[in-house]
Formats: structure tokens, C-alpha cells, sequence
């Protein structure tokens, strides 16, 4: 069974429910659920913009794990304030689903800028990588572990700083309605120890911070195969090489964070992030301007206003957004 009660749930007050919002346009769809752009009807902040996760719980519930991630999901963003992770506003539910009410983010994903450049120059991929690396340890000093660092599930606010979203269940576990979830959708960013099931400490995001560098400087990730076992075989065993035009420090940190055995990895504990500050690659880096937004982004989106979804896929926002009645009997 499910026993989200209603006082952990909700972390204001205000009693909020559905009609308490219109729903604008849909912005992702996957198997236990729909991410929709809505404005708020009531309160404080009518009229304002959120992102809406609904997700439906007897769905949810058919797998102990995704209840877990689920719920991980929730208590996550209500205790986490950063920067650079999306901002949980309101968290309701109705008998059959959960909503999370999240900051709108209309910079799109960091994927489709990657995707239009190509690559990134070192100094862009630098910009990026020092924000994450922000979040991600702040996540791992409240003992968090991402576990899903992807370019999909980095979002982009409206000035071009990057924002952590997707927590517990990633779009892909959804989609994949398979028992075995961890091994579904992207998995060229997920560390060795995770694919073989050993268990993942911090140090497995670390990886995927490696595997996201070498994908931004070069256009694909480090291992990649052209199918899942060819894939899974590169990240176990695969030798890792680099293009001519890759400078010495930029090899240096990936062959570091890119270790296969965990507690070889840069950022291995019981260092973690401050390891990876202090390396060569960040020597032009001052953490302190990186963490008051003080350094310009390489890309400010072109969004004209703050209900913007221009920068999110058609096949989705071009849909009338439903939150579909399981609840009406
Ligand atoms: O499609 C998505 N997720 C997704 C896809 C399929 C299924 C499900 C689930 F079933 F879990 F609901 C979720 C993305 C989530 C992050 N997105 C956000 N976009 C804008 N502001 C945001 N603020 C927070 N997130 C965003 C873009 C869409």
C-alpha cells in the first residue's frame, strides 16, 4: 500500500487540490505519468507558472521500488534548497494520484542545446560542470545520491544556469514499465557498479559527471555500443580514448572520474566534491562567483516570457493537456 499521508505530503499550509490549477500545456508523458505547465488559480501566487508532475499511484504501487523512488522523490525536493536544483512548491494528492507542483523552468533541457551545438568549448562544458557539481554536493552532503545525472534531466532556467529536476523516478524508469528499471532508457551515463548491481555510493555520480564532460566535448558519451549489451560490455570493460584536440587537463579529470572501480574514482569519499574543485580542469574557477550566479551563462535562452514552451519537444506541447480522470468513477 501506499501511505503517503496528507501532513507529510503537503508542506504548506494551504489546502491545495487540481481545480486549484489550468493546466497550459503538457511537457513530458511517460507510463505512471504527465508533466504539464500549468498556472495557479488560488492563493498567494495565482496566476503564476509551475510544472506539474501527476503521477497515478496504482501504477506506482505495482513496483515496491518505484514506491520507494517515488516517495524519495517527494521528501527529496521539500528538504532541498539550492540553486541549482528545481524548486518543489506544493505537494497534494486525490485518491489516485500525486501531484508535485514544481518551479517552471522554460530554458528547456540542456540536452537540446547540446544537441543544436553539437559540442561544447571547454570553457561552456566548464560552466556547466561547476553548476552540477554544486548541486550534486549538496545533494550528497544531505546524503543524497542522484543517480540519474543525464543531459535530459538537466533543465535550464530562464538566464541559462542549469537545474537538477527529475529525482526518483527519471523519465526513462517510467517509460520502461519493465521489472527491471534500473536497466531502462539512458544508461551510457550510469557508473559500472550500478549496471552490475553492486550498489552505488556518491562516487557513481561522479561517473556520470565524467561521462557527461567526455559527451559535451566530443558529441557522444564515452562508451556507447550499438545496442544495450554492447553498451553495458564498453562501460565494464571498454578502454577509454580521446580525440586529438582534448587538452591534457581535460583528459586528466576524465581518466579520473572515470575510473571503473568506485574507490579509485576522483570524488571517491571520503572527498567527494572537493576533490573534483580542486582539480587542474577548474583552475580558472572561482566556486564562490559559480554558486552566486556570478559567472555569465555561455547560453541565455531565447524565451520571450515566463510561460514560454518553446524550447520543450512539439510532439508534447502540442497536445490539449488532460490530466486523465482515473479518479472520476
Ligand atoms: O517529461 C518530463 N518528465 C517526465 C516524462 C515522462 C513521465 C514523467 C512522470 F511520469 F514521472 F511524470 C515525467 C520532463 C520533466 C522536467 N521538465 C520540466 N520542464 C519545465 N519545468 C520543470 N520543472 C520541473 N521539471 C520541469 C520537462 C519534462
Amino acid at each position: 500500500t501506499v501511505e503517503i499521508t496528507e501532513a507529510n505530503v503537503n508542506p504548506t499550509e494551504e489546502r491545495m487540490s487540481p481545480k486549484d490549477f489550468d493546466l497550459l500545456k503538457v511537457l513530458g508523458k511517460g507510463g505512471y505519468g504527465k508533466v504539464f505547465q500549468c498556472r495557479k488559480r488560488t492563493g498567494a501566487d495565482a496566476g503564476k507558472i509551475f510544472a506539474m508532475k501527476v503521477l497515478r499511484k496504482a501504477s506506482i504501487v505495482r513496483n515496491q521500488k518505484d514506491v520507494s523512488h517515488t516517495k524519495a522523490e517527494r521528501n527529496i525536493l521539500e528538504s532541498v534548497m539550492h540553486p541549482f536544483i528545481v524548486q518543489l512548491n506544493y505537494a497534494f494528492q486525490t485518491g489516485g494520484k500525486l501531484y508535485l507542483v514544481l518551479e517552471y523552468l522554460n530554458g528547456g533541457e540542456l540536452f537540446t542545446h547540446l544537441e543544436n551545438e553539437g559540442i561544447f568549448m571547454e570553457d561552456c562544458s566548464t560552466f556547466y560542470l561547476a553548476e552540477i557539481i554544486l548541486a550534486l554536493e549538496h545533494l550528497h552532503s544531505l546524503g543524497i545520491i542522484y543517480r540519474d545525472l543525464k543531459p535530459e534531466n538537466i533543465l535550464l532556467d530562464q538566464e541559462g544556469h542549469v537545474k537538477l529536476t527529475d529525482f526518483g523516478l527519471s523519465k526513462e524508469h517510467i517509460q520502461d514499465n519493465t521489472r527491471t528499471l534500473t536497466f531502462c532508457g539512458t544508461i551510457e551515463y550510469m557508473a559500472p557498479e550500478i549496471i552490475l548491481r553492486l550498489g552505488h555510493g556518491k562516487a557513481a555520480d561522479w561517473w556520470s559527471l565524467g561521462a557527461l564532460l567526455y559527451d559535451m566535448t566530443t558529441g557522444a558519451p564515452p562508451f556507447h555500443g550499438g545496442n544495450r549489451k554492447a553498451t553495458i560490455e564498453l562501460i565494464l570493460r571498454g578502454k577509454l580514448t580521446f580525440p586529438q584536440y582534448m587538452t591534457t587537463d581535460m583528459k586528466d579529470i576524465l581518466r579520473r572520474l572515470l575510473k571503473k572501480k568506485p574507490q579509485d574514482r576522483l570524488g571517491a569519499p571520503p572527498d567527494d566534491a572537493k576533490a573534483i574543485k580542486k582539480h587542474p580542469f577548474f583552475k580558472h574557477i572561482n566556486w564562490e562567483d559559480v554558486m552566486n550566479k556570478r559567472i555569465e551563462p555561455p547560453y541565455k535562452p531565447c524565451v520571450s516570457s515566463e510561460d514560454d514552451v518553446s524550447q520543450f519537444d512539439p510532439k508534447f506541447t502540442r497536445q490539449t493537456p488532460v490530466d486523465s480522470p482515473v479518479d472520476s468513477f
